[in-house]
């Protein structure tokens, strides 16, 4: 099988043997700045998977488009106004955690209108494509970190 940089990966524990685990449809973005820096934002400790960093997004909403729930989400979380035709799909997600299964397209964005800030009082940090594996993520965002390192 051939395999390209965007191929999408699944979750080691992804298998028909996980039936009726829930599926958690959540979208996500790689904000990307003019230095080539990808933002992360810490969860916070009380949450669980507490103190991991992750790409800014949120769970889709019923009868919501996920570039709108994404869309919405980063005005909620980050105070910027993206436009949907600035939200790039790169890969997705689809991994088992012990509770649900979830499923979720990743975006790049280099333009939105507004300035960065952690709205929830989340923590964020700006990284680098070297730097990306010293930031510890949920198991889902794992296999998402070459990938976006290979298009940065
Ligand atoms: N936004 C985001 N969520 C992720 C990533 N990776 C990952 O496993 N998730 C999981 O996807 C779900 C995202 O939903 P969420 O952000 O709305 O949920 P939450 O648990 O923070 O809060 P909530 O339940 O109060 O809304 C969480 O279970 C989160 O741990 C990621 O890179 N970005």
């Amino acid at each position: 099988m051939t395999t390209s940089a965007s191929m999408p990966t699944t979750g080691a524990d992804a298998s028909p043997a996980s039936p009726g685990l829930k599926l958690v449809t959540c979208v996500a973005v790689a904000l990307i700045d003019a230095d080539n820096r990808v933002l992360l934002a810490q969860r916070p400790a009380h949450k669980p998977m507490g103190g991991l960093w992750e790409f800014p997004g949120g769970k889709i909403e019923a009868g919501e488009l996920p570039e709108a729930a994404l869309i919405r989400e980063l005005k909620e979380e980050l105070g910027i106004e993206v436009p949907q035709r600035c939200l790039a799909p790169l890969t997705f997600a689809s991994h088992s955690y012990e509770t649900f299964h979830l499923l979720m397209p990743l975006y790049i964005c280099r333009n939105w209108n507004g300035m960065v800030r952690p709205l929830e009082g989340q923590t964020l940090a700006w990284v680098r494509r070297d730097k990306l594996r010293d930031y510890p993520m949920p198991a889902a965002d794992v296999p998402l970190v070459p990938i976006l390192q290979d298009w940065l």
